[in-house]
């Protein structure tokens, strides 16, 4: 079983210029695309076309424009499920130039009334009975050791901004043997590291500023995390990541840009490079590692394995436009290198 919870989904215009972006001058665009976007759709787009079987949740209008897209999407083992909302889908907007630099512009999403934070949740809650208690078995919710709950992506405004730490504790509850993901931002993700070690997740996937924020870095250190990582020096990552750890979480996946990514798990710490490949846009990148990295677990590989998927998948989706997600036929055939920390 994997589902994945997009709270705050959207519909992601990629718009393209044909020179650099002229800040304060009129730009005119050379092609406009519309894709289904918001992090945990991303996930489980990339998963299901690796052949996963997946249950999307989001809220959304019946009649909005991205559950047309998602009806419209040709992906099978994906299973949409829209909890219906009265505020329109949000559009976010990338804007990328020919070098290949993409400016994101997230509007903030429509608000969650309260009945709909509570629906979204009743609907999670349903996914995981639906997919782990089946008729007539006796197996415990979630006992099955590749199950995964992804969680992604901001809250929209009148969520609770310790929505993800409460979500984790439900789920941990609903279901013991489920493998929880968190991938957030911002004031989410500062409430879910307040909440560690109650609500600690299986996998957590920040980037550097994010990673030095959580283990409480102050501001310049955070910043120079990835910095640092692109001159060589990975060990501050590793130690920035192994507080977490030992806060509770089972793995932090740093994501590093160009510099790769590290991996720390209480059994080690790896880093793996970036595979040379010519970045068109960066968006959907980080849910691509997210989602090469569940696929290598429940596959069963090991850790190096699964931070070695996670690099592929993500620089496979920063070699393709717009939001266009990656699967099989798309990974680099250079292997990333995974070395221990
Ligand atoms: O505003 P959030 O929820 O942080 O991020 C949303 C978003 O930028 O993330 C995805 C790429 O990771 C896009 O599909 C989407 O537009």
């Amino acid at each position: 079983m994997i589902i994945t919870l997009t709270p705050n989904p959207s519909l992601d215009r990629t718009v393209t210029l044909a020179g650099p972006l002229v800040r304060g001058g009129v730009n005119r665009l050379q092609s406009v695309t519309t894709e289904p976007g918001g992090k945990g759709l991303n996930v489980a787009r990339v998963l299901a076309r690796s052949g996963q079987e997946v249950t999307a949740i989001l809220p959304a209008p019946e009649r909005d424009p991205l559950v047309a897209a998602l009806e419209a999407l040709d992906a099978p083992g994906l299973s949409a499920v829209a909890v219906d909302v009265a505020g329109a889908v949000r559009v976010n907007t990338a804007v990328t130039e020919p070098d290949g630099t993409t400016t994101k512009l997230n509007e903030p999403g429509a608000v969650l009334a309260g009945a709909e934070v509570a629906a979204v949740e009743e609907a999670l809650g349903e996914a995981v009975t639906a997919h782990t208690a089946p008729a007539g078995a006796d197996a415990a919710p979630g006992e099955d050791a590749h199950s995964w709950a992804i969680l992604s992506g901001s809250l929209p405004p009148g969520a609770p901004t310790d929505w993800y730490a409460r979500l984790v504790g439900l789920l941990r509850r609903a279901a013991p043997g489920l493998r929880i993901a968190v991938d957030t931002s911002d004031a989410p993700l500062a409430a879910l590291a307040a909440a560690l070690p109650d609500a600690a997740p299986d996998l957590i996937k920040p980037n550097g500023e994010e990673l030095g924020q959580l283990a409480g870095l102050p501001a310049e250190r955070a910043t120079a995390l990835e910095q640092g990582a692109l001159a060589g020096d990975y060990a501050p990552v590793a130690q920035a990541a192994r507080v977490l750890v030992d806060r509770g979480v089972g793995a932090v996946l740093a994501t590093l840009g160009g510099a790769g990514a590290v991996l720390v798990t209480a059994e080690g710490a790896w880093r793996a490079t970036a595979p040379a490949v010519p970045v068109i846009s960066t968006v959907g990148a980080g849910d691509s590692s997210v989602a090469g990295y569940i696929l290598a677990d429940v596959r069963g590989a090991d850790a190096p394995e699964r931070l070695a998927t996670a690099m592929a998948y993500g620089s496979a989706a920063a070699g393709l436009p717009g939001t266009t997600l990656p699967g099989p036929a798309d990974l680099p055939d250079q292997v990333a290198v995974v070395t221990p920390l």
